[in-house]
């Protein structure tokens, strides 16, 4: 059965922690849904992850739109989110209804999402909700703004813990199924976490959101550096290497093919 934003939101009142991965093609949206990943993100950090960049920012819509639609190729069950990438909504709700817009046309995934949570993106997030685009919010580290934030955590003082906070409430009240919350105190995600009837996905933001993501290529060891957050599952890296030697010294001994 495919999930639905209806049955994540579901799924938090059940206290059924909701898996989210992140996905950049066929191949490993595919190999993610098999293995029953609820909620599937085309995360622009496939800017830095997959494509080389130094930030998110350079990667366009159009690329976003082609990574999309091959994810979207590849899952039967899962949720597919795409991210709207920097400067394709901040501009305004026209701008930003125009790129969401192409994206649900061109892709067939069914939600995006937009990072922020000052006033003018909430009343750009209320307007998509009302026209029927399903959006997921993020806030806390928000990469997109890496020029005025760094990579820190964010809300460590108290000012900051309630403007998030805030930030949270007015995204939600805005009509968001859901937020990422990234790499803020765990404790500032928990009362976030009480606080909301939608369901929170939490990257460096603790164990008690209603959900975690990780970006996939991380989970995977295909990442050079990252974030200190991030866990790996396995080192790709050094079994795609293995596997490259063996196959070289086959050619060469000319064991290959038989
Ligand atoms: N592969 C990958 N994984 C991610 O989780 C990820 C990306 N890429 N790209 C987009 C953003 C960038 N992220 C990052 C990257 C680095 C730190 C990091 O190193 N933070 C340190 C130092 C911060 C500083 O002072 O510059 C920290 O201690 O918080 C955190 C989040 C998370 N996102
Ligand atoms: C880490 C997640 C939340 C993201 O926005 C991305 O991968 O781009
Ligand atoms: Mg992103």
């Amino acid at each position: 059965m495919a999930v639905t934003t209806g049955q994540l939101r579901q799924w938090k009142q059940d206290k059924r922690p909701i898996i989210t991965l992140t996905a950049w093609d066929y191949a490993i949206a595919q190999v993610l849904d098999e293995a029953e990943v609820d909620l599937i993100l085309v995360g622009d950090s496939l800017a830095m992850s997959i494509l080389g960049h130094q930030t998110t920012l350079p990667i366009t819509l159009d690329e976003m739109i082609h990574h999309a639609s091959a994810v979207y190729r590849g899952v039967k069950r899962a949720l597919v989110v795409c991210d709207l990438p920097f400067l394709s909504y901040q501009e305004s709700t026209t701008q930003a209804i125009h790129s969401a817009g192409r994206v649900l046309k061109e892709t067939g995934v069914s939600a995006v999402k937009l990072e922020g949570g000052y006033p003018a993106i909430v009343e750009t997030i209320a307007q998509l909700t009302a026209i029927g685009i399903p959006v997921m919010g993020h806030i806390g580290l928000t990469p997109q703004s890496v020029h005025r934030l760094g990579y820190r955590q964010q809300g460590k003082t108290q000012e900051d813990a309630d403007r998030i906070f805030n930030e949270a409430i007015a995204l939600s009240q805005a009509g968001v199924f859901s937020i990422v919350l990234e790499h803020i105190p765990s404790d500032l995600a928990a009362i976030i976490t009480d606080k909301l009837p939608i369901p929170t996905i939490g990257i460096g933001a603790g164990n008690r959101c209603d959900g975690q993501v990780l970006v996939t290529a991380d989970l995977l060891g295909l990442t050079k550096k990252q974030p200190p957050f991030a866990k790996s599952y396995v080192n790709l890296r050094e079994i795609i290497t293995q596997a490259v030697h063996n196959y070289a010294k086959e050619v060469q001994e000319k064991n290959f093919p038989q």
